[in-house]
């Protein structure tokens, strides 16, 4: 097989104008987005369309109009798209693994799908994935005797393999314990340092602690892209607390402290507090940036 020179860009994903419909649903409608390399994290409330668009940019699913490229190549085109899925890591949302295969089994297979023929090299990268999600010591167990935590660790192995360039993860921390989540963001933060990583969360501490720069999405758009500092300044000044609850507030919660939060215009002689991500967020997804 002949392989064409891996076109190496500054951008690792470029799209523009991005659409994908369900029927009468938009899940994602009119997206632009330049992404390079670092952590780009995806926040946005259920159905927002994170998971229609990784599963666009992963190349599992093709866009019904707008143009995107990965890794400077045309997913849209065969031959480019198979060397695009050789330089990228994809993590689905619930992955389905072959419960009587085991770890070592499942990766090799996919790097059997990823085309890679030295079986030496298959056997060394294999093994260092799973050992790199701590499931070095579990590789050769059936898949069906394992945690769902466990799962989920061979799943992102899966996605580790050959180092890619472009990883995406749909909701990564699913089932971790706060232990394999630390393991989780050195593990991202080493594969930034290579490339670019999306991953989809609804935890904004994960943001806070991992992605460079975060896109706020709803109804199928991109409200907010951003450094994390940059969503935290658009709730500043917007943010109050009480002790009694605020109907003029766009939202408002009751804090562990038993006083109340609010978000939005805040009265005159409001106590102002500083704001958080979350704050910013809801405010992004209530569409009041
Ligand atoms: N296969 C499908 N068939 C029909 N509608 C779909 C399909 N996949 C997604 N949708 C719809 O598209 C919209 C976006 O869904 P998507 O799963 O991309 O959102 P999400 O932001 O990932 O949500 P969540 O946070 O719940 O995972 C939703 O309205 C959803 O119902």
């Amino acid at each position: 097989m002949t392989e064409t020179a891996p076109v190496r860009t500054a951008l690792t994903v470029e799209a523009t104008g991005l659409v994908k419909r369900y029927g009468r649903t938009a899940a994602v409608d009119g997206i632009d987005l330049a992404v390079g390399p670092g952590v780009l994290g995806l926040l946005g409330p259920n159905g927002a369309g994170k998971t229609t668009l990784l599963r666009m940019l992963s190349t599992v699913l093709a866009p019904d109009s707008g143009s995107l490229r990965l890794l400077g190549r045309d997913p849209g085109v065969p031959q480019e798209r198979v060397e695009v899925r050789r330089r990228l890591g994809y993590l689905p949302q619930n992955p389905r693994l072959y419960p009587s295969f085991t770890p070592l089994e499942l990766v090799d297979y996919v790097a059997v799908l990823k085309e890679h023929t030295d079986v030496a090299w298959r056997r060394r990268e294999c093994t260092r994935v799973l050992e790199s999600v701590g499931m070095g010591d579990r590789m050769h167990h059936r898949i069906r005797t394992l945690s769902g935590g466990m799962q989920q660790r061979v799943a992102l192995a899966a996605a580790l393999l050959g180092s890619p360039e472009l990883l995406l993860l749909d909701e990564p921390a699913t089932g971790l314990d706060p232990e394999q989540r630390l393991e989780l963001r050195s593990l991202l933060a080493t594969s930034a340092q290579r490339g670019t990583v999306v991953l989809s969360t609804h935890n904004t501490g994960e943001v806070a602690a991992l992605c460079h720069r975060v896109a706020v999405m709803r109804e199928g758009r991109v409200w907010f892209l951003g450094t994390p500092a940059e969503l935290i300044a658009t709730a500043e000044g917007r943010v109050w607390e009480s002790e009694d609850p605020d109907p003029t507030a766009l939202r408002t919660w009751m804090t562990a402290a038993g006083t109340y939060r609010h978000i939005g215009a805040p009265p005159a002689g409001a106590d102002l507090v500083a704001a958080t991500l979350d704050d910013g967020y809801l405010l992004v997804s209530a569409g009041h940036q």
